[in-house]
């Protein structure tokens, strides 16, 4: 799926396998948008890792979900990336228990390079005994 902004019209969806696009036209893929079209995620905003089991992921489209952009100029930092974040997981869930008062629906979201927390949030950081 591509979101096309052409110039100052309102969104336009394309579902297909091939568009015309205009010469002049600014193209932006918003990866927030596509990872909570319903289509390919039902209920978006939960929490639901059994998405990403191999047979789940064989029944999406391959652009269904870009945190890494796809194609010959994705992201050279995609598996350190991914190795990186489950380093940091498995260490800190492993030592802390994380609890926080605040709650996921409350969160609100500015758009800068990377969508970034309007605001802080809380955690609270426990060490676990052993
Ligand atoms: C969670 C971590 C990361 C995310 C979500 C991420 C995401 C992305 C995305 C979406 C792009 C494509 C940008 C575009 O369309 O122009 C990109 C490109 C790139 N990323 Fe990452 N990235 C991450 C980590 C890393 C790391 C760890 C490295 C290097 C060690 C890295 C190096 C690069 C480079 C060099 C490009 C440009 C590739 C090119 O234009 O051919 N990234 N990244």
């Amino acid at each position: 799926m591509l979101f096309l902004f052409i110039s100052d019209s309102p969104l336009s969806e394309y579902n297909g396998n091939q568009v015309d696009v205009p010469v002049g036209t600014q193209v932006a893929i918003v990866p927030w948008a596509i990872h909570r079209n319903e289509d390919y995620w039902p209920n978006p905003e939960t929490f639901n890792p059994d998405r990403f089991l191999p047979e789940e992921c064989a029944k999406r489209h391959a652009y269904a979900y870009l945190p890494f952009s796809a194609g010959p100029r994705n992201c050279i930092g995609l598996k350190l990336g991914l190795n990186e974040m489950k380093t940091v997981a498995a260490h800190v869930l492993r030592n802390f228990n994380v609890s926080s008062t605040d709650r996921f629906g409350g969160c609100s979201f500015v758009a800068h390079v990377t969508i970034t927390p309007e605001r802080d949030y809380n955690f609270v950081m426990k060490r676990r005994a052993f």
